[in-house]
């Protein structure tokens, strides 16, 4: 499904005069339906391996392929830029700790989105974003309301339910549950679990491992860039 090889990304602190490199020659690979956990210390570029096949980051070298749906494997690196696009509105999503609200969008609204950018019919659409609403414990009195003035946990839950709703065949989840209570970390799990039983495809970074047990089926670890059993 997905193919990462060989990847390197530095960045230049321009103010010190430094270039500082977050990865390199890495290597992943990820089957159809399968989940695939990072583990490794602060900084050791977890994240950017995530944000390099999401396309937020571009490396320097190697190459991503992805077996989109219906042009088959592409290199996610020499895409144009509109390309990327419509695989991310369609079949790639992303969560991370933080969500990105959009002007004077109602909460309902962010998930009804996230299902008409797949082509689903507008009725349908909110159907299916008010019972994501439901699932992930967001009350139906915060549905009209803008999501900035959200707590953090309400914002988190908002964010998964906005990227779950739609099924992505591949799904990245960069530490989506880092400031969830325990409940709510249930619900994640649970609707991970019933992604991955509907065959997406999963990349996740966790701290709390006892969270991927059971869900995840390989770990990559950064240490030394192994991929091992859980
Ligand atoms: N946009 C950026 N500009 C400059 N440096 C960056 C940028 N993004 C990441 N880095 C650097 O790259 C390295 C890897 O960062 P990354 O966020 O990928 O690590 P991580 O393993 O996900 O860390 P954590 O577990 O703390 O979230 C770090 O040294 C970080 O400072």
């Amino acid at each position: 499904m997905l193919s990462v090889e060989n990847i390197s990304k530095s960045f230049t602190i321009h103010h010190l005069g430094q270039t500082r490199s977050a990865i390199s020659g890495i290597n992943l690979h990820v089957a159809k339906g399968e989940f695939l956990g990072i583990v490794g210390k602060s900084g050791s570029g977890k994240s950017t391996i995530l944000k390099s096949i999401y396309g937020t980051y571009k490396p320097e070298d190697g190459a991503i392929i992805y077996d989109a749906k219906d042009e088959g494997p592409v290199n996610m690196l020499e895409m144009a830029d509109h390309d990327l696009i419509r695989l991310r509105k369609t079949e790639i999503g992303y969560v991370s700790q933080f969500l990105k609200v959009m002007p004077r969008t109602t909460s309902l609204e962010l998930v009804t989105q996230s299902l008409l950018e797949m082509g689903e019919d507008a009725e349908a659409a909110r159907q299916q974003a008010e019972a994501a609403l439901r699932h992930f414990d967001i009350p139906e009195s915060l549905w009209d309301n803008y999501p900035n003035t959200f707590s953090g946990g309400e914002k988190l839950r908002l964010n998964i339910a906005r990227a779950t709703v739609k099924s992505p065949r591949l799904l990245l989840l960069d530490e989506p549950t880092a400031s969830l209570d325990n409940d709510s970390k249930l619900k994640v799990r649970d609707a991970i679990a019933k992604l991955k039983a509907d065959g997406t495809t999963l990349i996740g970074i966790f701290h709390d491992l006892e969270f991927m047990e059971g869900l995840c089926d390989r770990v990559y670890d950064m240490a030394n860039g192994k991929v091992g059993r859980m």
